[in-house]
């Protein structure tokens, strides 16, 4: 499966696509399967798996295996290291925190992990990551020289240069369970710059009012996570959300 052009025929045909996070160190690889699922009867275009910690080894493949075992939508690595990757998937987000200070979340758990990448079928798909305030876990652990959540600037500029290096997707992160998402101005400003490139958006977006006021900024994608993991009707929160986006 091509993901990043299914992707792509997405927003072509929808306008925006959603994306349902499940953090295999968050429950058993037979509920995250039920989580994907619920999110799938409620229309999220693919299921990113990744978390920043525990999501690795037996855990991690044994969560992919399960989740392909019940969805045909795509499954895409959201690896926090090189061990964060599973030959099972079928597509990873190549990424590099472009403002960690640590060069590991820059480069060297890229080159670590490319091998693997190589010898199996996961499609990679480059992205600059970018974090921006509060940050939450991923930014302690990915050691982050935050953005400033009011300068929209820093973040485009951010976004230009990974557009510039190359990598067809930026990925602007509030951070899970954020009390606070990206704000709409600099999604704004980052699309701006941006252009035909895609921009994912997440980190603390809990509902449709949310999800609509950034993707009518410009986000292309929305992933919503922690949320899916608190609520009893998945199906029902992805449809609200969903629905809100999509045109
Ligand atoms: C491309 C390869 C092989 C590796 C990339 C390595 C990089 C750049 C990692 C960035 C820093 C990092 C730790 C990212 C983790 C991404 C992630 C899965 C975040 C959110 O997961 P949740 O489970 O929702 O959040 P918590 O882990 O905070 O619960
Ligand atoms: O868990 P939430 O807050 O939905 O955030 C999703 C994602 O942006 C975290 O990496
Ligand atoms: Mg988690």
């Amino acid at each position: 499966m091509q993901v990043e052009a299914h992707l792509q025929k997405i927003i072509d045909q929808e306008g925006k696509v959603h994306l349902t996070l499940i953090d295999p160190a968050s429950q058993t690889p037979e509920r995250a399967a039920e989580i994907a699922l619920a999110a799938v009867k409620g229309g999220t275009d693919a299921i990113m798996i990744g978390g920043s910690t525990g999501a690795s080894g037996t855990l991690l493949d044994e969560t992919v295996i399960k989740i392909k075992e019940k969805v045909d939508v795509p499954t895409i690595l959201f690896p926090g290291s090189s061990a964060g990757l599973s030959r099972y998937a079928d597509a990873v987000f190549f990424m590099s925190l472009l403002n960690s200070r640590d060069i590991g979340y820059v480069i060297t758990n890229q080159v670590l992990g490319a091998p693997l990448v190589y010898r199996s079928k996961i499609e990679p798909i480059s992205m600059a990551y970018i974090i921006v305030e509060p940050g939450g876990t991923v930014g302690w652990v990915g050691d982050a020289k935050l953005i400033p959540r009011k300068k929209p600037e820093i973040a485009a500029v951010y976004a230009l240069a990974g557009k510039y290096l190359g990598m067809h997707y930026t990925y602007l992160e509030a951070g899970s369970g954020a009390d606070t998402p990206i704000s709409p101005e600099m999604i704004g400003a980052v699309k701006q710059v941006l252009g035909e490139n895609k921009l994912i958006v997440g980190g603390g977006i809990r509902d449709a009012k949310t999800a609509k006021l950034c993707a009518s900024a410009g986000a292309d994608m929305i992933v919503t996570g922690t949320i899916l993991e608190e609520v009893k009707d998945v199906t029902a929160k992805v449809a609200e959300i969903v629905s809100a986006i999509k045109r």
